[in-house]
């Protein structure tokens, strides 16, 4: 039984790097924003948490209207220059990307992705990411809701952590699927106003066997102030890594 699961588990995983078209396939199919078709490797219906939601400001649907145009453009014409692609993003994405496997000993039944798991929509972690089809950077825009407050108006310095290791973590995972952060270091250079729209992009700079070097920059929407900046290290894990505990 144990074993059957895992071997679903594998299958779903590998649907997840895009050293080949896969995922770009699969992102196609997850884009049920732009195509109308749900994805077919989900047994339920998942709430897609990167679709705009009316607690998203100006500044957020603009750069989504930006990035997104530019992933449906380039889906259209098959052209072959540099063009971003929406990630969709679940709040139990193990669950999901296997098709609906459930390891109790991974997923426990109320287990929920940490920065998707507020129902009012706006009060935490308002973010979509995009990945570049070349897949050497990742771009997220981020809106931090009301409840990540760390210093009076401004994003908790946890918070800010999460959302990088998100962003890396999720860089790195489309490059090989299943990784674990192994290291994170980040300076905070100016306070980020909470409330506020901010990019966060990740570079990949270089990959040495099992791992993977991120850097990460945030910085304001127009650009003009670097708010943190971080580098991360993944380690290549295998499945049963997890299972160990
Ligand atoms: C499951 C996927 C689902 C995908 C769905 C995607 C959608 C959803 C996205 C959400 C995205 C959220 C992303 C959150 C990601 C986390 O937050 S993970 C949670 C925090 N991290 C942890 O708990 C990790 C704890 N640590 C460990 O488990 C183990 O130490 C590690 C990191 C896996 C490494 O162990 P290991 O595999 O035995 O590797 P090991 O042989 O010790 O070392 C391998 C190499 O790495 C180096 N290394 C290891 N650790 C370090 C270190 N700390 N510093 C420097 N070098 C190191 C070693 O020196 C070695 O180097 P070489 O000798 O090969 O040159």
């Amino acid at each position: 039984m144990a074993r059957s699961a895992i071997g679903r588990l594998f299958a779903g995983l590998r649907c997840l790097p895009v050293g080949n078209t896969q995922l770009q396939t699969q992102c196609s199919r997850w884009s049920s924003e732009r195509t109308g078709v749900e994805a077919s490797m989900f047994s339920h219906k998942p709430r897609d948490f990167s679709l705009p939601n009316p607690s998203w400001g100006e500044e957020m649907k603009r750069l989504y209207k930006h990035y997104n145009l530019q992933s449906e453009e380039a889906a259209g014409q098959g052209e072959d220059g540099e063009w971003w692609t929406r990630l969709p993003s679940y709040n139990r994405s193990l669950k999901y990307a296997t098709g609906g496997v459930y390891l109790s000993k991974m997923i426990q039944s109320k287990a929920r992705l940490f920065t998707r798991n507020i129902r009012d929509p706006g009060a935490a972690f308002e973010y979509v990411l995009f990945f570049r089809n070349d897949k050497q950077r990742c771009l997220c825009i981020f809106q931090a809701g009301h409840l990540l407050e760390g210093p009076p108006g401004h994003v908790h310095g946890g918070a800010i952590a999460t959302m990088i290791d998100t962003v890396t973590g999720t860089h790195a995972s489309l490059l090989s699927a299943p990784v674990m952060t192994a290291n994170l270091n980040i300076n905070y250079r100016s306070p980020i106003p909470l409330g506020s729209t901010v990019l966060i992009e990740s570079t990949l700079d270089k990959e040495e066997g099992k791992k993977k070097f991120i850097s990460c920059k945030v910085s304001s929407t127009d650009g003009s102030k670097l708010h943190t900046e971080a580098t991360a290290l993944f380690v290549s894990i295998s499945v049963s890594h997890l299972l160990r505990g």
